[in-house]
């Protein structure tokens, strides 16, 4: 059975904004699945349809195949983290993390117990007697995680949880997210807006837009196999070449650019008669001299080399094809023949056809 299932669940509010439309999602016990799209794109929406915060405006929602649409929040067997932890500051972290024990009718000894290991778990249990506004932010984040998790939720649902943190401590807290997740196999249900997060943690990315879901997939699915033209563009760093005459043979899809013919594998948007965008990543396309002996391969593409710089391991290429439009380019830096290559250097791209995928536009 699933924890949960959303059946074309829609919202909109009473001033008439369509939040969300359409929503279908059925989400296994202990998997990790993570909301990413652009701010105003629908995703706290859903995640508070989910936790009973918000009424649904169409569709159904089920948590362990039970209907709970018209089920309270404190009813249901979800718990939210907010990306302001929502903490009470004069609060200790002992009270604040036995705050949602409160209403679950525990002896006083039961919940001491659980409040006990759950601080335990979360390194918190020296700052017990502490007022949650003397603690730092990354503390602060745990105690609303211990929070959510010590009333034993099927679902946590975290809504942006690491946003207020700076850099090395959101990794930090992302890795120990995910560990978390592991080892409880509690259902995880993540809001971002950003991509490296939602590739990096979850076992499936639901990408939103407008208040429609564009592609449900593994981060692989939806980095290497964009569904829309939205995600190509939004997820990775994609190339994106106008296409016409489309042709189909089974899965490859062959398409005419102002560059010559070029061809990729076909995406589900992909109908015939459909005008077709070419959808290269960055990362998969090889840049070579125009003069190289060795300049074979599919999707070739020639260029002037606009802008070159390296980053640790990777050297990035802007190749300007014919004033027309640029792409990026991503290489290892160990090819020195490569890294040699100036500013207005004539080059060839190319890059293999499963790497390359035709979306529909729009
Ligand atoms: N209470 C409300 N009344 C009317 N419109 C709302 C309300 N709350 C949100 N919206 C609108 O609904 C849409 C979706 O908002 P939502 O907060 O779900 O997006 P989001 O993807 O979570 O964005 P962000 O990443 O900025 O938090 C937006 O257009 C927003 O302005």
């Amino acid at each position: 059975m699933n924890d949960l299932e959303l059946i074309g669940v829609g919202k909109t509010y009473p001033d008439g904004t369509v939040a969300v439309s359409d929503f279908d999602l059925a989400v296994k016990p202990g998997e990790f699945v993570a909301f990413l799209g652009p701010s105003g794109c629908g995703k706290s929406t859903t995640l508070r349809m989910i936790a009973g915060f918000e009424d649904i405006s169409n569709g159904d929602i089920l948590i362990k195949g039970k209907n709970v649409s018209a089920v309270p929040p404190e009813k249901r067997p979800t718990s939210m983290i907010f990306q302001n932890y929502a903490l009470f500051p004069h609060m200790t972290v002992r009270q604040n993390i036995g705050f949602g024990l409160d209403v679950k009718g525990l002896s006083s000894g039961e919940k001491k117990a659980k409040v006990d290991r759950i601080m335990e778990m979360f390194g918190l249990s020296e700052f017990a007697d502490r007022k949650a506004d003397r603690l730092s932010g990354g503390q602060r984040q745990r105690i609303a995680l211990a929070r959510g998790l010590v009333v034993e939720p099927d679902i946590l649902l975290l809504d942006e949880p690491l946003g207020a943190l700076d850099a090395n401590l959101r990794r930090v807290i992302q890795n120990e997210l995910k560990l978390l997740q592991r080892e409880l196999g509690i259902t995880f249900v993540f809001v971002t807006h950003a991509q490296s997060e939602a590739l990096g943690l979850s076992d499936r990315i639901v990408v939103m837009n407008r208040g429609r879901v564009e592609q449900i997939g593994t981060p692989h699915e939806v980095y290497a196999s964009p569904a829309t033209e939205f995600v190509a563009r939004f997820i990775g760093s994609n190339a994106i070449i106008e296409g016409s005459n489309l042709s189909f043979d089974g899965d490859a899809a062959f398409v005419d650019t102002a560059f010559g013919r070029m061809h990729g594998r076909r995406s589900q948007s992909l109908a015939p008669g459909a005008a077709a965008l070419v959808a290269i990543p960055a990362e998969a396309m090889r840049i070579q001299p125009a003069n190289s002996s060795a300049a074979d391969g599919e999707n070739r593409l020639r260029g002037t080399v606009s802008m070159k710089h390296a980053v640790g391991s990777v050297g990035h290429f802007k190749v300007d094809l014919d004033g027309r439009q640029s792409v990026d380019v991503q290489t290892g830096t160990d090819n020195e023949a490569l890294m040699r290559l100036a500013i207005g250097d004539a080059v060839i791209v190319d890059c293999p056809s499963d790497r390359v995928t035709l979306v529909a536009r729009g």
